[in-house]
């Protein structure tokens, strides 16, 4: 339902070495052949046509071996004025073009030398001389549109000359904070804990300011979903922190809708008289695809859409947020820049037992590992519902309503990196 009718990506031409992780907007045609030249694979000897009688040979090299003689040397990059005659040959580096009469290549171990004449046991096959084009054709298509760039793909680019290349743009998420409560760790209104008075019990201490400051906490959630926004390859457009005000969201989600691709809002979801998204949502064009869903954690998500545009306000609550995010946000961003969606999911073995059913469909924070008989994943321990639960987790694991697994059992896990 997301995905439908979202915004076709972008293209932007970048620099090779910026290129990492991008994804190819076009289809990649190799402008020439590569190698560029037929090159030696072998430090060696390239042969001219053999001839039966080579004349007078300096003892000691014997054996059943064809003999030549040699006309000189051709290292890697160089044109050498050498053409091999029947009879002759030259020794030749790994890398170097074979000089005009080359017939064959043959690697130096397998030559006795004596001076300037060398014996050849049998000519070798051709496969120590790679012809221009061995590994690529000119024209030939090499990097299918889609492809992400990594350093194979970059090195295939660079061999066969590009310095830059095609890639879409980086989908812009207009990240959104809201909460009264909030306040930016960077920002000027000071620390929680500097200005703590005097006499407030130690484990109280964060939330105070002043004596009679308002409670706060730090506005962890953008920090959150700007680096999974980032790392699902989104480019962020901050717009927060918002107060709990219907009017100022609206203001500040008109904006957006017009810079970004895609409106990405935490906090306010939880549809009491304080949670403003998807009234803002709706005040700003969206049409309202649902407002909860049927899982645990990310019960209170709410998804909206004006046009090509696409607006999800996630969870306030840290770990429902980022939950939401992986599930729901990853894939819609991935898609904007030219990605496949789909989450990678398989089956792996439990190694400890699921501690509880639970009423609805459950996504728990786990470690998986492949192990010599195939994947495994552990259920991280259950802490009080923060962001600390999602350290060291690589996988969240997809449970399904009523049910509590033991060790051994095969669970869905849902990969996160
Ligand atoms: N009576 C009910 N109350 C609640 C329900 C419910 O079903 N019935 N659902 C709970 C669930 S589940 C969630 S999730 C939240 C929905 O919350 P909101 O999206 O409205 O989020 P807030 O109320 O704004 O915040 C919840 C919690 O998270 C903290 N928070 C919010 N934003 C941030 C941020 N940017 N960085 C760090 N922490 C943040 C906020 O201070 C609250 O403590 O509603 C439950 N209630
Ligand atoms: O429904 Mo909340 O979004 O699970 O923490």
């Amino acid at each position: 339902m997301l995905l439908a009718g979202l915004k076709q990506p972008g293209r932007v031409k970048v620099k090779l070495e910026e290129s990492a992780g991008r994804v190819l907007a076009a289809a990649v045609t190799a402008p020439g052949p590569f190698p560029p030249f037929p090159r030696s694979l072998v430090d060696g000897y390239a042969l001219g046509p053999p001839v039966a009688d080579p004349g007078t040979l300096p003892t000691g090299l014997a054996g059943p071996g064809v003999i030549y003689r040699l006309l000189g040397t051709v290292p890697a990059g160089s044109n050498p004025d050498i053409t091999l005659s029947p009879g002759t040959a030259a020794a030749i580096f790994t890398g170097a073009r074979p000089p005009a009469g080359t017939v064959a290549i043959v690697p130096r171990e397998l030559v006795g030398r004596r001076g300037d004449f060398i014996s050849v046991p049998g000519l070798p096959p051709g496969r120590y001389l790679e012809l221009a084009g061995a590994e690529v054709g000119a024209g030939e298509e090499v990097l299918a549109a889609g492809t992400t760039l990594g350093p194979a793909e970059i090195g295939l680019l660079a061999a066969l000359g590009f310095r830059e290349v095609l890639v879409y743009q980086r989908p812009r998420v207009v990240l959104a904070t809201s909460g009264s409560e909030l306040l930016d760790p960077a920002g000027k209104a000071g620390s929680l804990l500097k200005s703590n008075p005097a006499g407030i019990p130690a484990g109280s201490q964060a939330g105070y300011r002043g004596v009679n400051a308002p409670p706060c906490i730090y506005n962890s959630n953008f920090y959150t979903l700007a680096a999974a926004v980032e790392a699902a390859g989104g480019r962020v457009i901050s717009l927060g922190p918002l107060a709990d005000n219907l009017e100022e969201q609206v203001r500040a989600y008109r904006s957006a809708l017009e810079e970004g691709d895609l409106l990405l809002a935490t906090g306010g979801a939880g549809g009491s008289a304080c949670d403003f998204t998807a009234a803002a949502f709706t005040r700003v064009g969206g049409e309202v695809l649902f407002t909860e869903l049927n899982i645990r954690p990310g019960r209170r998500v709410i998804a909206a859409r004006s046009g090509e545009k696409l607006m999800l306000g996630l969870p306030g609550n840290p770990p429902a947020a980022l939950v939401a995010c992986y599930l729901l946000a990853r894939p819609v961003i991935r898609a904007l820049g030219g990605r496949e969606p789909a989450p990678v999911t398989f089956p792996a073995r439990l190694t400890a037992a699921i501690d509880r059913p639970r009423v609805e469909r459950a996504f728990l924070w786990a470690q998986a590992r492949a192990s010599g008989s195939g994947w495994e994943v552990t259920p991280l321990p259950r802490r009080p519902g923060g962001i600390r639960a999602a350290i060291g987790a690589n996988a969240l694991i997809d449970l399904p309503p009523g049910t509590a697994p033991g060790p051994g059992e095969e669970v869905t896990v849902v990969m996160l990196s």
